[in-house]
């Protein structure tokens, strides 16, 4: 029994990164040059070199902060083996979905997920699965009504056959009969056969109520859906399935909720959700584990949550562990990640990296939570404290509701009934899902998920980090999740502009990560990882003036870059190839192509300039209470293999939304600037300038060739074209900045020049 009691559940395992870590050494050391280099020159030149140094200071900053985050790889291996041969009790777990928009996020990807949770591999009757619908939509309710049926045939279906894939859409859309081990049994043709007509049938009824003006008509269980309106609704809760007998190979329970809404009363987008989904399932089932994800995430691996089990189970990591992250990792992803957001490369070198401090970010989606740790627990609240004074200090602030409360302490003691009647709490679960609970609570302050950020998945797990909690970041094969990346120019900057927006919230509160290290259990290395992540939303700014630099030494022929002939001129070079070096390294090792590289790195800056510059500008506008900033929902495509064969699939998309004017300015500008070069015009010269070299040249060069998609645009048609008005726009606005360079040009007419290279952030080489 010792032997066995020995057996490692999960193991930690340091990579070895010497090589790497002598590259990024050299980087640092060629940026820290450049930046002396700009000191001791700094004297003889004016605003422009003045502006680089500034502009290369931060790029120097935040390659620190890089090399901080990937400094310490590290990897977990999990044995769900050893739990079973440990006689280990599996634990209850609580699933989470959420939903906001039926028709940005159609509810077959819904009831994909929600079907592919119900058929994990784990028992049933530990299981709940909660879908919070922030539409309160009847399609999403219908939806899940059918599902649940196909539900009932599926899961025993896939546990018989050991069924890899879950969700049957995927499942479905592989060759998965010719493909499957049982292939050569004739029952299970049959009940393949079976499976897919009844999916079939699913995904046409589905469809149909998608079509009408009314899904169904509003009698019995859907009664309660007529005259809602999406914001403004009292709250539905529907118990849809309960596993009454505690069957093991059963289907878990499903529960269906939507808050109440109302106008006057901030709903707190998806972190509202998730804390209702926590309140209303810890009356019901109360499970020790909550597991969330989002609405297009289905689980891909049906053995992940044993999986992640094993971390969190072990004897140790009870005082130490708050949660285990999954990576995410994205199905049908376009042809060489041409919007850069498949973010490979991220998740293999820098995640892992962080995962070496203390530990992964939490996500928002494939992460399993303590109940507990979310009700706001410290590691260095022992159980006689909880039995104690922090039950009556904290237990009023989870509001009114006296059976929460009873099972608040429950949770916090670690032992909890998981009851098999959910209906019985249905009362309460309306008082504790409606708009008014959480006043004078510290629901969304000290419990649960945090309000007042568009990221609430990293202002949480920051929450928790500066609590003292380590956590940990566990990737299998096959993936434990997978779910789909936006596609197409507006739906990824709307995305990107939240993140940055939600990024800088955090920066700009009582919660910055700096905070969290003066005065919390913060480590100062993961301080600086999340400053690394919130500083995305800075980053348009020196981004900006960098892109537009040797533009404007071009046009009034002065310089910002060393001429050929000075030595400076060969540190740029070696440092623009090895930096190029090393970011195509990672993607060839990570079996990607170049270009992939180069289109991930194309987007670096497209986005920075438009997504995160208007997050910028939203938060700035927030300051100023000029306007609140929202959390707008990502639309989900649902993929086909059509559209991945099409040859315009990858290819760029615009809106008229004016996210898209910083980018195409830019790019006039660029243009501008290489006709003027061409030509030799150089109309806003003073004579007094020192003449812009090669190195600006090339450097337009560059940035056109990362803008290749805009230049497209500006003669593409339809959505692949840039709007005539928003063309209009930039032109205006390039054209005042012209009109400035004029100003600036004649104030300091004389000594000036403007230098440094796109270094630490351009790439180069391959055009689209
Ligand atoms: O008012 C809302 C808004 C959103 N959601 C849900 O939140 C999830 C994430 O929203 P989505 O639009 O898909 O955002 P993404 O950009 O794909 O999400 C990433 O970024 C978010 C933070 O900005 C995190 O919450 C997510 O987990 C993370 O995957 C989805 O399931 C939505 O249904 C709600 O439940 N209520
Ligand atoms: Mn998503």
């Amino acid at each position: 029994m010792a032997d066995l009691n020995s057996l490692p559940l999960y193991e930690r395992i340091q990579r070895k990164n010497g090589v790497k870590r002598a590259v990024e050494i050299i980087i640092l050391f060629l940026l820290l040059s450049l930046l002396i280099y700009r000191l001791l020159f700094l004297k003889e030149h004016g605003l422009t070199w003045l502006l680089a140094l500034l502009c290369e200071s931060w790029f120097t900053f935040n390659w620190v902060l890089i090399i901080n985050s990937k400094w310490n790889p590290v990897e977990y291996k999990t044995y769900p083996d050893n739990l079973v041969q440990r006689a280990i009790e599996l634990p209850s777990v609580d699933m989470f979905v959420t939903t906001a928009d039926p028709v940005l996020e159609p509810p077959i990807i819904t009831i994909n997920t929600v079907i592919s949770l119900l058929a994990v591999d784990y028992p049933a009757q530990k299981l709940a699965c909660y879908v919070s619908d922030d539409g309160c939509s009847l399609l999403t309710y219908y939806s899940l009504s059918e599902a649940l049926k196909f539900a009932k045939l599926w899961v025993p279906f896939c546990k018989k056959y050991d069924i890899q894939v879950r969700a049957p859409f995927r499942y479905f859309s592989n060759d998965s009969l010719t493909s499957s081990t049982n292939r050569s049994n004739w029952e299970f043709h049959q009940e393949w056969k079976r499976m897919k007509d009844e999916y079939e049938l699913l995904c046409h009824k589905i469809e149909d109520a998608a079509q009408k003006s009314r899904p169904c008509e509003f009698t019995g269980e859907f009664a309660e859906f007529s005259n809602v309106e999406r914001k403004n609704h009292p709250t539905i809760i529907k118990v849809m399935w309960e596993n009454k007998e505690g069957l093991v190979d059963g289907v878990p329970h499903l529960v269906y909720i939507s808050r109440e809404k109302q106008h006057k009363h901030p709903h707190n987008s998806k972190a509202g959700a998730m804390n209702v989904l926590t309140r209303v399932s810890g009356l019901m089932t109360n499970a020790p584990y909550m597991l969330n994800v989002d609405c297009d995430m289905f689980v891909n691996n049906p053995k992940v949550v044993v999986h992640a089990m094993c971390p969190l189970l072990d004897s140790n990591s009870e005082k130490e562990i708050a949660f285990a992250q999954f990576p995410q990792v994205f199905y049908d992803g376009l042809k060489d990640d041409p919007y850069g957001n498949q973010y490979v490369v991220l998740c293999e070198y820098t995640m892992h990296g962080i995962s070496g401090i203390q530990g992964s970010l939490y996500g928002g989606t494939g992460c399993f939570h303590r109940r507990k740790i979310i009700y706001g627990l410290s590691p260095s609240h022992t159980v006689d404290l909880i039995d104690g004074k922090l039950a009556e200090d904290t237990l009023p602030e989870f509001g009114s509701s006296k059976e929460l409360i009873k099972s608040a302490v429950l949770a916090l003691k670690g032992n909890t009934n998981p009851s098999n009647c959910l209906w019985t709490y249905i009362r309460a679960a309306y008082q504790i899902a409606s708009c008014e609970y959480e006043y004078g609570t510290s629901w969304g302050t000290k419990l649960g998920w945090r309000y007042g950020s568009a990221a609430e998945d990293t202002d949480t797990g920051l929450m928790i980090h500066t609590r003292g909690w380590r956590s940990i970041f566990c990737t299998l094969d096959p993936p434990a999740f997978l779910g789909c990346s936006p596609s197409g120019g507006p739906t990824v900057m709307t995305q990107q502009k939240r993140w940055a927006t939600g990024l800088l919230e955090i920066l700009f509160s009582k919660n910055c990560p700096i905070f969290g290290t003066l005065f919390g259990k913060l480590r100062l290395r993961q301080s600086l990882v999340y400053l690394w992540l919130i500083f995305w939303g800075l980053r348009p700014v020196p981004e900006l003036c960098y892109a537009a630099l040797p533009a404007y030494c071009i046009i009034t022929d002065s310089f910002f870059l060393p001429k050929v002939h000075e030595p400076a001129f060969s540190l740029l070079v070696a440092l623009f190839v090895i930096y190029n070096l090393y970011t195509l390294s990672e993607y060839l090792k990570t079996g990607q192509s170049i270009r992939a590289w180069w289109n991930n790195q194309r987007m670096l800056r497209i986005t920075a300039m438009n997504g995160w510059f208007f997050g910028f500008l939203s938060v700035m506008l927030k300051f100023l209470r000029i306007s609140e900033t929202v959390f707008e929902v990502t639309k989900k495509d649902q993929s086909n293999d059509a559209s991945k064969d099409d040859d315009d699939a990858g290819r760029f998309t615009f809106d008229d939304s004016p996210i898209f004017v910083p980018g195409t300015t830019i790019l006039l500008l660029h243009l501008t600037a290489l006709v003027v070069s061409l030509l030799k015009l150089q109309p806003l010269a003073h004579g007094g300038g020192h003449g812009a070299g090669l190195a600006e040249v090339l450097c337009s060069v560059l940035w056109l060739l990362c803008y290749w998609p805009f230049l497209k645009g500006l003669f593409g048609k339809g959505k692949h074209g840039i709007p005539m008005s928003t063309i209009c726009k930039s032109a205006a606005l390039a054209l005042l900045l012209l009109h400035l360079c004029r100003k600036i040009t004649a104030l300091f007419a004389g000594g000036m020049g403007w230098n440094g290279a796109r270094i630490g952030t351009v790439a180069g080489s391959v055009p689209d």
